[in-house]
């Protein structure tokens, strides 16, 4: 895998001193962010919740990232029950009900071999749609929402 590689390459250049061992950086493009849908009036008649949404933390094109990535540790709105939520293995998502929008973060832990120091996102949960001057939209016929981000993780050799 990367690491076995990363591992290869520095055993290599340190059997090599002639060989410049310059940090060799690997980059891991990720998407965060989250979806969102109305809940029907019923249901949101009972708990003032008018949204189900879906948070995660996804590699590109449905690429695997639990290779690189232990474990997300999402952080909830205080109000929640048990803002601090692990989640072990993929899919690296978290999905709550709820009435409105607010900052949240999504701490990315790192396979131990990588020795990166965990990384985190910040992401303001989106449940209405806007228009372009930033104003919501106010009907938006029970269709879902949903704003991602696209990052990428720089993880650099130390040689
Ligand atoms: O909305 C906002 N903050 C929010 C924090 C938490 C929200 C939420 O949706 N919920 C708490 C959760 C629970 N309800 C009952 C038990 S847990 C459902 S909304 C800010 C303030 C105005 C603009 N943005």
């Amino acid at each position: 895998d990367m690491y076995e590689n990363i591992r290869n390459n520095r055993r290599l250049c340190e059997g090599f001193p002639q060989i410049n061992c310059a940090g060799v950086t690997i980059v891991r493009p990720i998407i965060y962010g989250n979806i969102a849908t109305p809940l029907p009036p019923k249901k949101s008649a009972e708990t003032d919740h008018t949204h189900k949404w879906t948070v995660s933390v996804k590699g590109v094109n449905g690429e695997d990232i639990s290779y690189f990535i232990k474990k997300v540790v999402f952080k909830l709105h205080e109000t929640y029950q048990n803002p601090l939520r692990t989640v072990e293995s993929p899919p690296f998502e978290i999905s709550e009900t709820g009435w409105g929008e607010f900052e949240l973060t999504m701490k990315l832990h790192f396979i131990p071999e990588s020795g990166e120091k965990p990384v985190t996102l910040y992401h303001n949960l989106r449940l209405h749609p806007y228009e372009d001057d930033g104003s919501i939209l106010t009907s938006n016929k029970g269709k879902p929402v949903s704003s991602f981000q696209y990052d990428e993780l720089v993880f650099t050799d130390p040689t």
